[in-house]
């Protein structure tokens, strides 16, 4: 293979020891110091590029507040947003509102549905959710629509579980009660005997972040506390003293029950007719969650039959429930209006950390707490930023070549690398393949939140599979392969001896190459755009080449051949900087030694 590097380049901005820049979709300054590490109990972090346009915005983005947030949330909000506070909208306000902003934040009081995304015309790139929970989004509408979702996860489990603790106590005490009681004039010492906390089984079902810190807080009033969660790691339960059981053994056990579960298909009504029949007789049970875990109309009959002792509810399958519901009114059931995250640190931490992710996302920065779409920790990101590049363009290049677009159903990635698989995130690069594989052929948008469903949606299959070879383990990849199967070329020689489309490249000195075309090795820096030539190998064939583009004022950036044999066939890769006209296109088609060639825009 021969390469020869053009000595003088017309732009030094696009010289190969410029720094790659990132595909469109990431306009990614890495913020490795990013501020927000306030609580040292935080998960580690991990980060998500998601938006294309935001750094190509010149005016301020619109932020619409849809329900009351932190004053500090909103101050960081108002330094880089237009900032538009509007609580209590209706459904239909929403969606009239929506098609003016860029992004949404909510806590649980607001229904983010699939009408929400559809109204927003395109433009909507993030929702916050100022809180944990997320039933209230439509996630799938947010991947479909490309709109990322992401949630304040940490900042109000401290105040969640101490809800839950107020009201384990409240209810065994019958405080609320007793207290309503008092306040109409009455004095009902033997009516409100309560029962003891110490010595008793607690059953916590779920146990993520709020559900363990209820166990923590539990075992210090002196409890034995068992937990189920089909996910939950026993060794995180071991560590605070707290046993993992099944849930048929957690709800047969304990003497109360402390839910902490997403409300999710899996968990909707867990607590049924059913369930609450398998309870020891005297049960007394909290539910800070989410209303839609219990069955309501079966708890009102549990409660009646005397299975269920006392509840005491902040959350309700209908908020808020109406006035009239028996629950509500029941004498031993304890409520509060889903006040479970209001305090006022958490609100402000809730606020904060919502108000950063949001902006983050906004500046097509590192989002952080990404709920529908992979996160990948920042170190990662950081390395394969060349080869996100790489991956999108050859993409690109690989869609350019096929003939009748329609066809492209198949594509197989291969990834060599001497790294071990596990050690290897290929989900940001499978995306941004695809990314180049859809936009040069439809008019739809693909980022990592969508990349999957919109390749799902058009019928095309991505399989990927690794190459372990020997090197290296500091460079996380030699070289990635593109294949189209079952597709003809525009280009012939893009097709390899077993019959696909197959483009290969690396990253030489951080800058991606083109390094395989069909069975041809070419070594071109993937900027600008390509012109791939099949001829026959001969002796002045690149100068030829060259006059045509040079009394254009095309600036060549690099030109590789690769042949079979000396003078035999041969692909010549040549990358220029501008768009040659039509007419030297036609003129390099012309040359006599020159079989075939195809122009392709990066
Ligand atoms: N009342 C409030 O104001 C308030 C405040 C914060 C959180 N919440 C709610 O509390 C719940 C927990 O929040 P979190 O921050 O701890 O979330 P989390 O994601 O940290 O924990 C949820 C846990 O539930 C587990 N889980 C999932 N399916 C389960 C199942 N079928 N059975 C048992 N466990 C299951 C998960 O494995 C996870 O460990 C959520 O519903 C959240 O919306 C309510
Ligand atoms: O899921 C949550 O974070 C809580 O339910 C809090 O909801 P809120 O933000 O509406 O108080």
């Amino acid at each position: 293979m021969a390469s020869f590097k053009t000595p003088a380049l017309k732009n030094p901005s696009l010289s190969l020891s410029s720094k790659p820049r990132l595909p469109s979709a990431f306009p990614v300054s890495f913020r490795d110091n990013l501020r927000f590490s306030r609580s040292s109990s935080r998960p580690q972090r991990r980060f998500l590029i998601i938006t294309a346009s935001a750094a190509s915005i010149s005016s301020k983005p619109t932020v619409l507040v849809a329900e009351k947030l932190g004053e500090t949330g909103l101050t960081l909000l108002k330094e880089f947003a237009n900032v538009d506070c509007s609580y209590s909208l209706s459904p239909e306000e929403l969606c009239t509102k929506i098609s003016l902003c860029d992004a949404l934040i909510v806590r649980s009081g607001t229904k983010v549905s699939r009408e929400v995304f559809e109204s927003a015309g395109g433009r909507l790139k993030v929702v916050g959710r100022a809180g944990v929970g997320i039933d209230n989004v439509d996630l799938a509408a947010a991947t479909e629509h490309g709109c990322l979702v992401v949630n304040a996860p940490t900042a109000n489990t401290v105040a969640a579980a101490e809800h839950g603790i107020a009201l384990l106590a409240a209810m065994a005490r019958n405080v609320a009660q007793a207290d309503a009681s008092m306040k109409a004039g009455k004095w009902q010492r033997n009516k409100y005997v309560g029962v003891s906390l110490v010595g008793k089984t607690l059953a916590v079902l779920g146990f993520g972040k709020v559900g363990s810190e209820v166990a923590r807080r539990a075992k210090g009033l002196g409890m034995h506390v068992i937990a189920h969660d089909p996910y939950a790691s026993a060794d995180r339960a071991r560590a605070i003293g707290v046993e993992l059981v099944s849930f048929e053994e957690a709800i047969s056990a304990a003497d109360f029950i402390s839910l902490h579960m997403p409300l999710t298909a899996a968990t909707n009504k867990m607590l049924n007719d059913e369930t609450f029949a398998k309870m020891k007789k005297g049960v007394r049970i909290v539910n800070v969650a989410r209303g839609g875990v219990i069955d309501e109309e079966a708890l009102v009959r549990a409660l009646d039959a005397g299975i269920v002792a006392q509840a005491a509810l902040d959350v309700f399958t209908e908020e808020p429930p109406k006035q009239d519901s028996k629950l509500v009114q029941h004498e031993r059931v304890t409520v509060t209006p889903h006040l479970g995250a209001s305090t006022i640190e958490a609100q402000e931490g809730v606020a904060i950390e919502i108000a950063e992710a949001v902006v983050g996302a906004l500046k097509g920065e590192l989002a952080a707490t990404a709920v529908n779409a992979p996160m990948v920790p920042a170190e990662v990101l950081a390395e394969l930023k060349p080869y996100v590049e790489l991956a999108e363009k050859l993409g690109r290049l690989a869609v350019q070549l096929v003939a009748g677009v329609s066809g492209v159903k198949n594509v197989k990635v291969s990834y060599a690398s001497s790294r071990a698989p596990d050690d290897l995130d290929t989900r940001l690069l499978r995306a941004m393949i695809t990314k180049g594989l859809i936009e040069p052929i439809s008019s739809v948008y693909v980022n990592l939140v969508n990349a999957d469903y919109t390749a799902k949606q058009r019928g095309l299959r991505i399989t990927e599979e690794r190459i372990v070879i020997d090197g290296s383990p500091e460079c996380p990849l030699e070289s990635i392969q593109v294949q189209i199967a079952n597709v003809e070329s525009k280009f012939a020689s893009a097709i390899s001896e077993s019959g696909e489309i197959k483009v290969e490249g690396q990253v030489k000195d951080g800058i991606p190459h083109l390094t395989k075309v069909g069975s041809f090795q070419v070594d071109v820096s993937l900027e600008g755009s390509i012109i791939l030539c099949r001829q026959v190998d001969q002796p002045g064939l690149i100068g030829k080449v060259g006059s045509i583009l040079g009394q254009e004022n095309v600036n060549v950036s690099f030109m590789s051949v690769g042949r079979i044999a000396p003078r035999k066939q041969a692909v010549m890769a040549i990358g220029v900087d501008d768009q040659p006209s039509k007419g030297s296109l036609q003129r390099i088609g012309e040359v006599p030694a020159i079989e075939e060639f195809v122009f392709l825009k990066l």
